[in-house]
């Protein structure tokens, strides 16, 4: 994704080899509409912008309830492939999620200073609610990418939505939990002493706290330099991120700017499965029997249908076996509590 954009800023010829190269010629790259909804917020804008740089998407819609017409006018001026436009207000949801490949949903309230996640539930369960009914009768074959937290229950909230309007498909509904595994790398690269874009470490478990479960026994490259305590100090930092930005941020909000960079990795991790680009995998919160919780999140292998794979845990230590075993009673009652949400409104 990095080089994507680099690629797009420095221009799109290069851009358009590395998608011959990928076996695509530059008349065959299918056509991709992409929908932002809660485009107008700190982490809508963002994210428009590096979707209009991502060279798989065609068109991009930009729905908000209010702020989107300026949103799209600057982000359109951009000079890459994907026609851009903005939607705004209830009446032209419709038009926006016609015919969308990829729903990106950032919208809703953030955290401030002394919240929980779940602490938005009241006022973003609705949100989704009303936004995934839309999605159900507009675009019922669109990947969602879940964004809105609480996500432990928004995704199941979706999940519940989808089947009343008998739209459901398991393998096109994802939480996206990429900023975790973002805030793993980073926060492994520089206390391992390890080049930060060589490293790779799964995030698995849900979205919030002691949910979020790094697996730092299966990190790449080994890191040798490591003791007990620094494993646990590290996965405690990943499970607080969040709230490391909320409060640096002192009630403006929560993250942003990382978060849009995750979302546009996840988003073209779909936009490549879709459009059959091998071996496409990232940890996302979807429908899973690897464990007897009904949603968790674990690594995911992408294709044309959305997940192709749901993949296991693999080898725990015995601090996340722990860990794994702690973080199951909250993240049940948090899907619960969605569904019960979705089920009784
Ligand atoms: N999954 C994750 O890793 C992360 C999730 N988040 C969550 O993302 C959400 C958005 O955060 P921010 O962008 O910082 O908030 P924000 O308040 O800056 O933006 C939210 C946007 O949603 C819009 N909105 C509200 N109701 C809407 C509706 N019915 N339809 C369409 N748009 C609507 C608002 O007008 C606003 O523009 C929050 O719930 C936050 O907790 C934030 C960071 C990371
Ligand atoms: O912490 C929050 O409220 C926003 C979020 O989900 C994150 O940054 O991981």
């Amino acid at each position: 994704m990095l080089r994507s954009i680099q690629a797009t800023l420095r221009g799109s010829p290069s851009s358009s080899s590395r998608l011959l190269r990928r076996g695509f010629s530059s008349e065959s790259t299918p056509d991709r509409k992409v929908a932002v909804l809660g485009a107008a917020g700190g982490i809508g804008q963002p994210l428009a912008l590096l979707m209009k740089l991502n060279p798989f998407v065609s068109k991009l819609a930009l729905y908000d309830i209010a702020g989107t017409p300026g949103v799209a006018a600057d982000v359109s001026h951009i000079n890459t492939r994907s026609e851009v436009a903005g939607y705004m207000g209830e009446e032209q949801l419709g038009k926006a999620l016609e015919g969308s490949d990829v729903v990106i949903i950032p919208a809703g309230v953030p955290r401030k200073p002394g919240m929980t996640r779940d602490d938005l539930f009241n006022i973003n369960a609705g949100i989704v609610k009303s936004l995934c009914t839309a999605i159900a009768k507009y675009c019922p074959n669109a990947l969602v990418n879940m964004i809105s937290n609480p996500v432990n229950s928004t995704v199941p909230i979706a999940a519940e939505i989808f089947k009343k309007a008998g739209t459901y498909d398991e393998k096109k509904l994802f939480g996206v939990t990429t900023l975790d595994v973002v805030r793993a790398k980073t926060f492994y690269a520089g206390k391992a002493n390890v080049p930060v874009m060589e490293v790779n470490v799964p995030v698995v478990g849900g979205h919030a706290g002691i949910t979020i479960l790094p697996l730092f026994s299966q990190a790449s490259p080994k890191a040798n330099n490591l003791s007990d305590e620094d494993i646990k100090a590290l996965t405690k930092r990943t499970q607080d991120g969040g709230t490391e930005v909320v409060e640096a941020k002192a009630g403006k909000g929560s993250a942003t700017l990382s978060m849009a960079y995750a979302g546009a990795i996840f988003a073209d991790a779909c936009l490549k499965g879709l459009n059959g680009v091998p071996d496409v995998v990232e940890c996302s919160f979807v429908q899973s029997s690897i464990t007897e919780l009904p949603f968790f999140a674990s690594k995911v292998r992408l294709g044309k249908n959305g997940v192709e794979e749901v993949l296991g845990l693999g080898p725990l230590s015995d601090f996340e076996k722990q860990g794994l075993e702690s973080l199951k009673p909250e993240l049940k009652s948090s899907i619960e509590k969605g569904i019960m949400f979705a089920n009784q409104s």
